[in-house]
């Protein structure tokens, strides 16, 4: 399948987007003609420029507000195409994206439509250009893609197709299985994007939150089955309007947008069984040291700590210690490793390791059975701060190279600011993506499964853990009468359908504290309530200082 991209999905000038997408590895562009408008580039050097850089010029978009208006303006908006036309020419792109009319003055008639879009195929023919016609999800009397075929149909013009994009499709909730009713010729071109889940107007929700494939929460890959089955053998183009990447750097905005679609085209990953060990990077690793063995882990050799299944290990590097490497247990660690190449993972030396989007190690291992040999039983969840602009990278890293489902996302009010998470996970191994712009060092956090907080917590050193405000504990008692006392352990506390969810946090070293939780029942969550309490102590204790 031939891979295009719209120039609006990344940053920079229009020269600057057509090099990333290059270097990225697509076949084609749709040139969007904002940013055409805006180059000292004619379109004749556009051409060339793409040719060079061995892109073809897929489509050119998109041509507005044409079809089912009243009859004295069809004469104006012919004119308006033959513009477009000449361009186009100049330009080497054959296909014309028209989306649904928006207009107040278009009328709701399907034959009207269908009459005028024929007359503007025929115009195209004469260039050799072909029209692809798409509903937009905000259309005024066309917002439906089976709606926008009907009108194709009747209109019957070997120049005049449908274009379809997954997310006016899916946004509105419309099923795509009518994509297999439309003949694959007649689809003349296929936009993806993907969006996460927001209660917004869907103009708005189009204009500044989609996002690539695997990114959100549509069903892309779905849609992508069916726009096959039709026997659609064009491009399949990405068309993401999004704010952030918009700022971002264009090279990594189009090689994660070429990710995305790699990862459409392979099979499900295998899926991780478990986290198998959590790497720090310290210059001194004794108080690191001490703070485990007072939790209760065992050093079992030189740069090892472990309990149950928990295993830490002590790397001595410079610098503030921060989390390094996540072992990642897989019941096929070359097949993972494959699959990660595959995708364009940055492949690190060492058996089975890459590179995560924010430089993390992850390293595939295979699984173990370990004895018990404390409450600590093994990793619960490791939480990493992201940078603002690598959120959507981060995301689709953990779900395309590493199998993790991304969770809703959570927004959780700190003392300065807002911190944004997301859960992504798979069975036991749980990660937590978190991205902040509150000024300050970025923590990391590993959290331990215990099989019993209340007695590991009677045996901790209160110098060693965050203390919580006597107001938490005020409105815990207030919502609940629970069975041990959560003030002089400083223990935490939330509740869902399925169970409890008991926590507590260690002191912050460099930027890594410990978090203990004891999850009873099918609790899914991870405390997100109690995230705001936590984030105003850190900041009280310092350890955050700005930079
Ligand atoms: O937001 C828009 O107006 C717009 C324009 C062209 C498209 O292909 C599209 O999907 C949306
Ligand atoms: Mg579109």
């Amino acid at each position: 399948m031939r891979t295009s991209i719209a120039t609006v999905s990344v940053g920079g000038t229009l020269a600057e987007k057509l090099t990333a997408i290059a270097a990225a590895g697509f076949d084609g562009v749709e040139i969007f003609e904002n940013d055409l408008l805006a180059s000292p580039m004619s379109p004749a050097e556009v051409r060339v420029r793409a040719a060079d850089l061995g892109l073809s010029i897929d489509l050119y978009q998109p041509f507005r507000d044409f079809e089912a208006m009243p009859a004295d303006l069809l004469a104006a908006n012919l004119r308006r195409a033959d513009h477009k036309f000449r361009l186009m020419r100049q330009l080497g792109a054959d296909l014309l994206l028209v989306c649904s009319n928006v207009s107040p003055a278009a009328i709701g008639s399907d034959e009207l439509a269908a009459e005028q879009l024929r007359s503007l195929a025929s115009l195209a023919a004469e260039y050799g250009i072909r029209i692809a016609y798409e509903a937009l999800a905000w259309g005024r009397h066309v917002d439906d893609y089976l709606h926008a075929w009907r009108i194709v149909h009747l209109a019957d013009h070997p120049n005049l197709g449908t274009c379809l994009d997954s997310f006016h499709i899916l946004s509105r909730g419309f099923d795509p299985i009518g994509i297999e009713a439309i003949p694959g010729e007649k689809i003349f071109f296929v936009q993806l994007a993907d969006a996460p889940i927001l209660a917004m107007d869907v103009l708005q929700w189009s204009r500044h939150y989609r996002c690539f494939p695997g990114q959100g929460m549509l069903d892309v890959r779905g849609l992508v089955g069916h726009v096959l089955r039709a026997g659609y053998s064009g491009p399949l183009s990405l068309e993401v309007f999004n704010d952030v990447f918009r700022q971002a750097d264009a090279g990594r905005t189009a090689l994660d947008g070429m990710r995305s679609l790699i990862a459409l085209g392979l099979p499900e990953p295998v899926v991780p069984t478990g986290l198998a060990f959590a790497e720090l990077a310290v210059a001194d690793p004794a108080r690191l040291g001490e703070l485990l063995a007072a939790l209760g882990f065992v050093r079992t050799d030189a740069q090892r700590w472990e309990q149950g299944a928990a295993r830490i290990v002590l790397r001595t590097a410079s610098g503030e210690p921060e989390l390094a490497a996540i072992g990642l247990e897989s019941p096929d660690p070359d097949a993972a490793l494959t699959r990660a190449r595959t995708l364009r993972a940055t492949v690190l030396p060492g058996e089975h390791a890459i590179a995560a989007p924010d430089g993390t190690q992850i390293v595939f291992c295979p699984p173990t059975t370990v004895p018990r040999s404390g409450h600590i039983t093994h990793i619960d969840h490791v939480a990493l701060t992201q940078p603002w602009h690598h959120f959507d990278e981060a995301a689709l890293f953990y779900r395309s190279v590493l199998a993790l489902c991304p969770q809703p996302s959570l927004e959780v009010p700190d003392p300065y600011g807002l911190l944004r998470s997301r859960a992504m996970s798979a069975g036991p191994v749980r990660m937590v993506l978190n991205i902040t712009q509150v000024q300050g060092i970025p923590t990391q956090h590993i959290a331990l499964a215990c099989d019993d907080l209340v007695a590991t917590a009677r045996a901790l050193p209160p110098d060693l853990l965050l203390e919580i405000p006597a107001n938490y504990h005020d409105d815990l008692d207030a919502r609940y009468d629970l069975p041990f006392d959560h003030r002089a352990l400083g223990i935490m506390y939330d509740r869902d359908d399925h169970g409890e969810f008991l926590h507590l946090y260690t002191i912050t070293i460099g930027r890594v504290f410990f978090e203990l939780v004891q999850r009873v029942g099918g609790y899914q969550g991870y405390g997100a309530v109690n995230a705001p309490v936590r984030l105003a102590v850190q900041h009280s204790r310092g350890p955050m200082t700005p930079q």
